[in-house]
């Protein structure tokens, strides 16, 4: 074996021994009375992209929501060791947790570069506007343009920039290609990718061509409860696993998760490509 594949091969195992960056255990969330999550465990890993899965109305929003102190929770919910499970959300931000929302929350009047600049947070250093605009430089031409204005990639773009301006430790992504054409899927997903190099990224996922480029490590929900953690890649090349847990006939690349039975109407029914191109 020669001094390169040595390397490589200790850097591979010291990631796999890295300890989980985050750690949830029996979260538990009850809104308006109603029991939504019943126990979910989960662990992001260090490193690189970990994916959220399950079917629609699983309860992966309320578990990110649960994370983040978004609504009521109970459990454990260890950053870095730390427990912050009784920290409000803005404490939790301040450790370095970004949030990109499945509804983006861009400020539809504000100027891309006001929506930015809103991010910025006191104390957290220098903003990284260069590494932001070396991954979308789009953002910097259109600077000037209101938020509004914006393709539904263009919006997911600065969603995802605000995420990577402080430095955090942790990026969550509320599936961020829901509702894009594939092309920008595409574009996302590279983005996420390469911001993945540096910040570990917990990815609420329904895109499976996604979760299967993105991600080493995936957690199912079912039922407010998690069904099945492990490596995405075991999980998606196993039909059976892929039918129980997703609803997949089998895990086409561009195939999204079956709604249950008797679950509320799909946001995102259908595949990708039956999306609505968003421009
Ligand atoms: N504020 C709320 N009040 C009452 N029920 C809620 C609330 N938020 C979520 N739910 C319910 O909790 C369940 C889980 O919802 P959640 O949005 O977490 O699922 P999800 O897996 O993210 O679904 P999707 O993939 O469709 O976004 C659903 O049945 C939903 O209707």
């Amino acid at each position: 074996m020669n001094a390169n594949v040595n390397v490589n091969v200790n850097a591979k195992a010291k990631a796999t021994a890295a300890p989980p960056l985050l750690t949830v255990r029996g979260l538990k969330v009850v809104v308006g009375g109603r029991h939504i999550l019943h126990g979910v465990d989960l662990d992001v890993a260090a490193l690189g992209t970990t994916a959220l899965l399950g079917r629609n109305g699983a309860g992966k929003t309320t578990t990110v929501r649960g994370i983040l102190g978004l609504v009521p929770r109970t459990g454990s919910v260890r950053l870095d060791g730390e427990e912050t499970v009784h920290l409000a959300t803005h404490a939790l931000v301040r450790r370095g947790v970004g949030y990109a929302p499945e509804d983006r929350g861009v400020f539809a009047a504000l100027s891309v570069a006001e929506n930015l600049r809103l991010a910025e947070r006191p104390g957290a250093g220098e903003p990284a506007y260069g590494l932001v605009y070396e991954l979308f430089p789009e953002l910097r031409t259109r600077a000037r343009q209101a938020a509004g204005t914006l393709s539904g990639g263009q919006q997911q773009m600065v969603a995802i920039a605000r995420t990577l301006l402080n430095g955090n430790r942790l990026i969550i992504a509320d599936e961020p290609t829901k509702g894009l054409a594939p092309k920008v899927v595409t574009e996302v997903a590279r983005v996420l990718e390469r911001a993945a190099e540096t910040v570990p990224v917990l990815l609420v996922e329904q895109n499976l061509a996604v979760v299967r480029r993105l991600a080493r490590h995936c957690a199912v929900i079912a039922d407010g409860r998690t069904a099945h953690r492990g490596p995405a890649a075991g999980l998606l090349d196993d039909p059976d696993a892929a039918r129980r847990l997703l609803g997949v006939g089998h895990a086409h690349p561009h195939t999204r998760p079956h709604t249950q039975p008797h679950a509320r109407p799909p946001a995102h029914p259908g595949t990708v490509q039956d999306q609505e191109a968003e421009a």
